[in-house]
C-alpha cells in the first residue's frame, strides 16, 4: 500500500486544526477515536505500506509517514516533522513513541520541544525518511522499493514487523477511551484554545 497525496505540494498537513478550535467535547473524542482508529489499522497493517511524501508533511502527516515502512521524500522546499508544539499543543505518547522507534531518542526529544520542521536533506540524515529524490522520481522510486520487499516471504516478514510494532500498538489499545478522555479536556483548556487561535491566524496572515 502507498501513501500519497492528490494535492500538489501537500503530503498532508496532519490533523484538521479546525476541529480542535472550538469544538465540543463529544466531538473532539469522536474526533479523536477516529484518529486512533486509522493509526491503529496502518501501524499495524500486515501489507507493505510505503510513503511518497510529495509535499509538506507536518504534525499528523509526519505520524504517516513515520508509520509507514520506508519513506521517500521529495528534494525542495518541503517540511516535514512533529510540529505539535508550535501550536501550543503536545504530541500524544503514541506520536512520541513512533518517532522514537524512527529516529531514537536523543534526536526526538530535541524534535518534539522545538517543534521542528526538516527539510528532505535534514530528514534523511537523522532517518525520518528513508530516501530523497527530486519530485518526479518520488512515485518510481517508491515503485522500485516495493518491488524489493516484495520478494520477502510474505508470512516471516508480517511476523517481522508485527513483533517489532506490538507493543507500541498495544500500548495504545490499552488505554484509548483514557487518551481519548484525555486529548478533548486537553485541546478544551482555555490556554490550548488560545495558542491553536493564534496559530490559525498566523495561517491565515501568512496567506494574505
Ligand atoms: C503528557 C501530556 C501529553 C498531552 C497530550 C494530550 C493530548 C494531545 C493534544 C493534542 C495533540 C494533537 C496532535 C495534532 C496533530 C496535528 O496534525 S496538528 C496540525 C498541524 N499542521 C500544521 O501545522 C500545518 C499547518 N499548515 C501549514 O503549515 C500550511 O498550510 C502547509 C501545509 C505548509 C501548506 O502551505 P500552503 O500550500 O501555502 O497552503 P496554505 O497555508 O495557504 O493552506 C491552505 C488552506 O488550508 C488551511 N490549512 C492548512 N493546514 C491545515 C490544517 N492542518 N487544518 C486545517 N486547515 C489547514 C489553511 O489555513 C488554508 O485555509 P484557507 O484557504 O485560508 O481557508
Amino acid at each position: 500500500m502507498v501513501l500519497a497525496s492528490a494535492a500538489p505540494g501537500i503530503f498532508s498537513a496532519g490533523l484538521d486544526i479546525l476541529e480542535m478550535y472550538q469544538s465540543t467535547p463529544e466531538r473532539c473524542v469522536a474526533f479523536w477515536r477516529a484518529l486512533q482508529d486509522a493509526w491503529l489499522n496502518l501501524y499495524g497493517s500486515r501489507l507493505i505500506t510505503m510513503a511518497a511524501i510529495e509535499g509538506h508533511s507536518p504534525a499528523g502527516g509526519c505520524l504517516l509517514a513515520m508509520s509507514c515502512d520506508y519513506r521517500v521524500m521529495a528534494e525542495g522546499k518541503f517540511q516535514i516533522g512533529l510540529n505539535e508544539t508550535k501550536l501550543g499543543i503536545v504530541a500524544p505518547f503514541w506520536f512520541t513513541d513512533v518517532m522514537l522507534n524512527t529516529i531514537g531518542h536523543r534526536e526526538t526529544e530535541k524534535a518534539l520541544q522545538l517543534g521542528a520542521l526538516y527539510s528532505a536533506q535534514q530528514a534523511l540524515s537523522i532517518g525520518l525518511v528513508d530516501k530523497v529524490v527530486p519530485l518526479a522520481e518520488v512515485m518510481p522510486t517508491v515503485e522500485g522499493e516495493l518491488k524489493n520487499w516484495l520478494q520477502i516471504p510474505a508470512a516471516a516478514r508480517v511476523i517481522t514487523k508485527t513483533s517489532m510494532r506490538k507493543a507500541v500498538l498495544d500500548r495504545l489499545r490499552s488505554q484509548k477511551e483514557k487518551d481519548a478522555q484525555f486529548f478533548a479536556d486537553f485541546i478544551n483548556r482555555d490556554s490550548v484554545q488560545k495558542s491553536l487561535g493564534m496559530y490559525i491566524a498566523s495561517l491565515q496572515k501568512k496567506k494574505n
